[in-house]
């Protein structure tokens, strides 16, 4: 991945990675309840550790591999041991997201975001395996009855074909009568983005107030090598950007600038502790044009944060660096063997990110700069002994 984005370590953002030893040290696993089934899951668990800037989530899902997972770790140390920097705002508008619930559940699903009437727009999910379209249009319809003035987004997870997503989407557009924002991630891949969005404009297919239908890429962003090859084919309108994935705030910043599209800051199905860190992307954004997906915490049970992040009128307050509570830790703590399983994830994430930290450290040296990270600390960043891998 590093090598196709143009994300410099060298230079002014480089920052170092803490020693695993540190890391470890303090670090929870704790396990959530999910109040609906999402992306076929019951609860969430999570890895959380303590840093010298704050609290910093590993999360990745269960079946990543450690390459995969070390983009979470860089994004959980970053929150723990670097920090975000400023933010330009306070509060994020903040998007309902609707799992692929039957229309009965629709409404106690989205009173969990606030007062009906705050809620700005609603991400709903389409083309659950074992469903049909008429199932996701019974849902898009009930919600669009119960929030008849928020923005509307089906997410299908890469879930149709061409020829499948061409009349869903132009039924679901009909359905949202004017509100239809985007379709998210509606075919799998980068390139069956681009053939959609032509296979669309040959069918006429445009929204009821008569603009094309605006196409967002998600995995096509966040599990792709290279997160720009969506900008540079045109694959998309806008993107949906993940920090965990993307392995930070800094990284998901510069991928945004350097995509040139609008982008929507979503969860990974975070804690509090990770949508922290959304928020902080999303308040370092100059341009943000939609409400973000980091109202998640609605979707459990409970959280590690007092107060969890669950939107209020329809926004979220940016919190800076968050603390979880000593009691919450203690209740929602998973040991045992699940608990070592998180902890040998994170050494081999770990041991990725070591890997090329050493390898750009040689390349450094090689290059003759003479300036290893420790000189390219950001200014305001903890200068910390850290090890020399
Ligand atoms: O975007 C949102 O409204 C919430 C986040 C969200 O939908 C997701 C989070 C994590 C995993 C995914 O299945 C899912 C998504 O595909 O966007
Ligand atoms: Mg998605």
């Amino acid at each position: 991945m590093e090598a196709h984005i143009a994300v410099q370590e060298q230079g002014p953002d480089a920052w170092q990675i803490p020693d695993l030893e540190e890391v470890l040290d303090g670090a929870r696993v704790v396990s959530l309840l999910l109040r609906t089934r999402f992306r076929g899951q019951t609860e969430r668990q999570a890895l959380l550790m303590e840093g010298p800037k704050g609290w910093g989530e590993f999360s990745p899902f269960p079946e990543y591999g450690a390459q995969e997972s070390s983009h979470w770790l860089r994004a959980g140390l970053e929150a723990g041991w670097r920090g975000w920097g400023a933010p330009l705002r306070t509060h994020v508008p903040i998007n309902a997201t609707m799992p692929a619930v039957a229309p009965d559940q629709v409404e106690s699903v989205l009173r969990r975001f606030g007062a009906l009437e705050s809620i700005p727009a609603v991400k709903i999910k389409v083309a659950e395996p074992g469903q049909t379209l008429a199932d996701d249009l019974a849902r898009f319809r009930e919600v669009r009855r119960l929030v008849p003035e928020a923005g509307l987004r089906a997410d299908a997870n890469g879930g149709w074909s061409i020829a499948e997503a061409v009349p869903a989407l132009a039924a679901l557009a009909e359905a949202a009568e004017g509100r239809f924002e985007y379709a998210e991630q509606p075919v799998a891949g980068v390139e069956p983005l681009a053939e959609l969005r032509e296979a669309l404009a040959a069918a006429g297919v445009i929204t009821s107030a008569g603009a094309p239908l605006r196409i967002a890429a998600d995995e096509a962003v966040r599990k792709a090598e290279d997160p720009l090859r969506v900008a540079r084919l045109g694959a998309a309108d806008l993107i949906v950007v993940k920090v965990p994935p993307l392995g930070g705030v800094d990284r998901a910043l510069r991928i945004v600038e350097q995509s040139g599209l609008d982008a929507v800051v979503s969860s990974a199905l975070d804690t509090s502790v990770g949508l922290a860190a959304g928020l902080a992307l999303a308040a370092r954004l100059p341009h943000l044009p939609y409400a973000c997906g980091l109202g998640t915490a609605a979707l459990f049970t409970e959280d590690v944060l007092r107060s969890p992040l669950i939107p209020v009128g329809g926004a979220l307050r940016v919190p800076g660096a968050v603390v979880p509570s000593a009691d919450l830790l203690q209740r929602h703590e998973v040991g045992g063997p699940r608990a070592d399983w998180w902890f040998d994830r994170l050494r081999a994430a770990h041991a990725v990110l070591a890997a090329d930290q050493q390898a750009r450290e040689r390349a450094s040296a090689d290059a003759g700069s003479g300036a290893g990270p420790d000189a390219d600390l950001t200014a305001g960043a903890d200068r910390r002994p850290g090890r020399s891998f």
